[in-house]
């Protein structure tokens, strides 16, 4: 919509001034005349004024909640509808009842009522409505205007943490009214250098908004500042609102706050959004990671726990939901979780319909099955984070024994991101060095090394050992996650034991998600790669899918 913000602004503030000075007539005109049938008709007035407010201050509520932290990018059109539109709306509304009742005392009620009372509020109804209507021809004017400068060329505001920035305008002096460009940037800089500096006059302090701060203290504390940021800036060009790698995190328990920490600190990201229920929580997050930001690479954090902060997210992460207590399979979980999924992966389809979703709350392969059900996505486009974590347990803990760098250690677990997981045996390798062809009997039963049991077995028990020592598992899930989300934004085709829809691979024949090697990219998952399993392996990984899909056969969607 081309509205002119200035002009918009202006014109509704003049609104403003002229209500409290027709108040004022209204006022000395009862006590002038001593006309007490006339009081009747001022108080019906003034209690529609009082609606007025109410309805604008619930308006104004409203939008100030929805902007609270939120750290979006809004074009200063938008700051227009949203502000200065509701507010001009309803004053029109009221003056349009002002009029009815002033028709109706006329007509039905009072016949006697002495002319020049109406002819005096007639008078100054008719003063108001040249003034709306002038306005609104000026507004018109400027929008039909063919040389209204470009909108790229226009004023942004940016919303930037909790303070909301009106890049300064290039000059202090009042550019001339010449041409319809002048015209508009005359207005320009009434909005600038006498509505905001006024304000800016009143209490010069620049005192951050606290999180207590209404609604209006918030307001006028952002015009505050922006008096101080045009003393700083010289504007050669408005900022450009650009989005390019941006991650969702939903759910900012430890989990969700380690992935995107990691995500932060590799620089992998311009902008994460944080999202989740506890707001007080939320915005806590938000602020710690905004403090570390002169430490980072260039990056956005915002949060809230409206999904429209998520719009346009590359990758949505999915952490939030209930975890295992001591001693509780993930699988456990599953119900609780598929409600509280049902809330999140529609929101974030909705904002962001060209979104990846990483799933990574338990029972992480039953999850991604359910957000794939829900978000009605291509299969490629929702992986879980299936055993990445557990095949990098699975390296860790066959460099301890083969004292050698972790990530010079090649292997793979597959299947469910849990106790029925899979360790491929047959393709531990090191420097391409098969460990299958060194020690033939490695992982099987025969084994007299207890490979299995050694390595495998404490894989399984990793997660349960760190929940019984710290409460939950956070950090390498979060690196985990790190490395997943980098091979998307950086579109590197890196192989991860993801969560995939597995129907048709190794016999399997349902829709049914479990993890095996798949080739990642910015469209997500390309390709699954197709392991010569041994025969056992194959029958662990069918019993893996069993398990999975007698849960997944009990889920309720409705
Ligand atoms: N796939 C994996 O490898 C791993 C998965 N997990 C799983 O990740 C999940 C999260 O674990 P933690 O962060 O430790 O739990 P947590 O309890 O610390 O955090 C959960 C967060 O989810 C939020 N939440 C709950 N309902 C929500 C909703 N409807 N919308 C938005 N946010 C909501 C909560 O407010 C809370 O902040 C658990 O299911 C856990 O089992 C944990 C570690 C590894
Ligand atoms: C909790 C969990 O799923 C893990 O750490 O593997």
């Amino acid at each position: 919509m081309a509205v002119s913000g200035p002009l918009f602004l202006f014109a509704s503030t003049v609104f403003c001034y002229f209500d409290l000075i027709l108040a004022v007539q209204r006022v000395v005109l009862v006590f002038c005349n001593r006309d007490y049938h006339y009081l009747i008709y001022e108080i019906s007035l003034y209690l529609m004024t009082l609606v007025t407010v109410i309805c604008y201050s619930i308006i104004y509520r409203r939008i100030t909640r929805f902007t609270q932290i939120s750290t979006d990018s809004h074009s200063f059109e938008k700051f227009i509808v949203l502000q200065a539109l509701p507010m001009t709306t309803i004053r029109t509304i009221r003056e349009i009842a002002v009029l009815g009742i002033a028709i109706i005392h006329y007509w039905k009620i009072d016949l006697s009522y002495p002319i020049s009372f109406l002819g005096n509020e007639f008078e100054a109804l008719c003063i108001g409505y040249y003034v709306d209507v002038a306005t609104l021809a000026i507004v018109l004017l400027a929008n039909l205007n063919s040389r209204l400068p470009h909108r790229s060329a226009r004023p942004e505001v940016q919303w930037s943490g909790l303070a909301m920035e009106f890049p300064p305008s290039g000059s202090r002096n009042p550019p001339s009214q010449k041409s319809s460009d002048g015209f508009l940037k005359f207005f320009d800089f009434l909005f600038r250098e006498i509505l905001l500096d006024d304000v800016s006059r009143v209490k010069p302090a620049l005192e951050p908004p606290t999180p207590r701060t209404t609604g209006s203290q918030k307001y006028l504390n952002i015009l505050r500042m922006t008096s101080t940021i045009k003393e700083l800036f010289e504007e050669v060009a408005p900022p450009v609102d650009t989005q390019h790698a941006k991650v969702t995190v939903v759910g900012v328990g430890q989990v969700g706050m380690a992935c995107a920490y990691s995500i932060l600190q590799q620089n992998l990201a311009n902008e994460i959004c944080l999202v989740d229920m506890v707001e007080e929580k939320l915005k806590g997050e938000m602020m710690d990671l905004q403090h570390g930001l002169s430490f980072t690479r260039h990056c956005v954090v915002k949060a809230d726990t409206d999904y429209n902060i998520t719009a346009n997210s590359k990758l949505c992460v999915i952490t939030a939901g209930a975890r295992q207590r001591e001693g509780e399979t993930r699988l456990s979980l599953v119900q609780r979780n598929v409600e509280i999924f049902k809330k999140i992966v529609p929101n974030l389809v909705k904002h962001s319909p060209d979104t990846l979703i990483l799933v990574v709350s338990n029972p992480v392969d039953v999850l991604t099955y359910v957000t794939w059900k829900l978000s009605g996505l291509p299969k490629e486009r929702i992986f879980g984070s299936g055993t990445n974590l557990d095949s990098a347990r699975f390296r860790f803990l066959l460099s301890e024994k083969l004292k050698i760098a972790p990530s010079s250690c090649h292997g793979w677990i597959i299947g469910e991101h849990g106790d029925s997981s899979v360790a491929v045996w047959s393709g531990v390798n090191v420097a391409g060095v098969n460990l299958h062809e060194v020690f033939p009997d490695i992982g099987q039963t025969s084994d007299e090394e207890h490979w299995e049991t050694k390595i495998h077995q404490k894989v399984i028990e990793s997660a349960y050992d760190v929940i019984k020592l710290k409460g939950y598992t956070s950090w390498a899930i979060g690196l985990s996650v790190a490395k997943i989300a980098q091979g998307i934004l950086s579109n590197s085709r890196n192989v991860f034991a993801l969560s995939t829809n597995v129907k048709g691979l190794h016999g399997i024949s349902e829709d049914v998600y479990l993890s095996l090697p798949v080739v990642l990219g910015a469209g997500g998952i390309t390709h699954v790669v197709k392991q010569n399993l041994e025969k056992q392996e194959v029958e662990k990984l069918h019993k893996s899918a069993k398990a999975l899909l007698s849960i997944q056969n009990n889920i309720t969607f409705e």
